[in-house]
């Protein structure tokens, strides 16, 4: 199903392909971001998991230097911020609504999305359109989509590049159920095959849950609790308990 022109890469959990450390930030009085610190190894599927306005979106957008920290050190693939336009080139991302020209189609967008990464990619649109269930839409403007379709199209322009990061910022929202089912097979299959790092953020518990290896959940702008999977599992945890226990901080777990 997904055949990319990139070479097969080995799924290794050694290196942190981003390393966030004492992130803090505010808007004016607000503290938004406090002290936030947080690794993804190589080959990681990592969740974010936190309510709306927990902070989740700020610590992307820091990655992007789309919001400038206050404080704190941001590391991506080994090296400090801020990085090199070729160094941001390795990621692929969906931040807050994916955002495309109206007025051109969806091939086009993709296209000029190349323009901008890289002509090789041109090769890879009709794959990722296919992946995303929407080749059959190519031809169309971008304002005939609906909601759940520009979503698609924006994970599918994420992918474009063969990206060695994803960072999808609630990439579920809008999504029908087999829309999710999709995206669900579409990422694992990905980080299976080529070892991309994923980073998800999503206040969609239980889905994002069924495909990370950890999670940390944010609350208030603090990285309250990073735990991984197998170990939550092990203990016989639901993740919307676990999750109300610990945001609600009445509960040691
Ligand atoms: N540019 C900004 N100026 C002022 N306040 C901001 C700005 N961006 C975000 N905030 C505030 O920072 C807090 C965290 O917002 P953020 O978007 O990071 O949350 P989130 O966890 O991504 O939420 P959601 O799940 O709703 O997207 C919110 O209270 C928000 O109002």
């Amino acid at each position: 199903m997904i055949k990319y022109s990139g070479k097969k890469r080995v799924k290794c959990l050694l290196n942190n392909v981003l390393e966030i450390k004492k992130l803090t930030k505010s808007f004016g009085e607000q503290l938004v971001l406090d002290n936030v610190s947080l690794s993804l190894k190589k080959g990681m599927i990592y969740g974010l998991l936190g309510a709306n306005g927990a902070g989740k979106t700020t610590i992307i957008k820091s990655i992007f230097d789309f919001v400038k920290p206050d404080s704190g050190e941001i590391s991506l693939f080994n090296e400090k911020m801020p990085q090199s336009v070729e160094q941001f080139k390795k990621i692929g991302s969906i931040i807050e609504t994916p955002v495309f020209y109206e007025n051109m189609t969806v091939k086009e967008n993709l296209l000029l999305h190349c323009d901008y990464m890289g002509e090789q990619f041109k090769n890879n649109i009709d794959r990722v359109l296919k992946d995303v269930g929407l080749f059959n839409e190519k031809e169309k403007m971008i304002n005939q989509l609906s909601l759940g379709m520009k979503q698609r199209l924006g994970i599918g322009r994420a992918l474009l590049n063969e990206p060695e990061l994803l960072i999808l910022d609630e990439p579920i929202n809008g999504l029908d159920p087999e829309g999710i089912i999709d995206f669900r097979n579409l990422i694992l299959t990905i980080n299976q095959t080529y070892g991309t790092t994923v980073l998800i953020s999503s206040h969609i518990l239980i889905e994002v849950f069924k495909i990370v290896d950890r999670i940390g959940i944010v609350a208030k702008g603090k990285l309250i609790k990073e735990v991984s999977k197998k170990d939550l599992e092990e203990m016989d945890l639901d993740i919307e308990e676990y999750y109300l226990s610990l945001v609600k901080g009445g509960v040691s777990v």
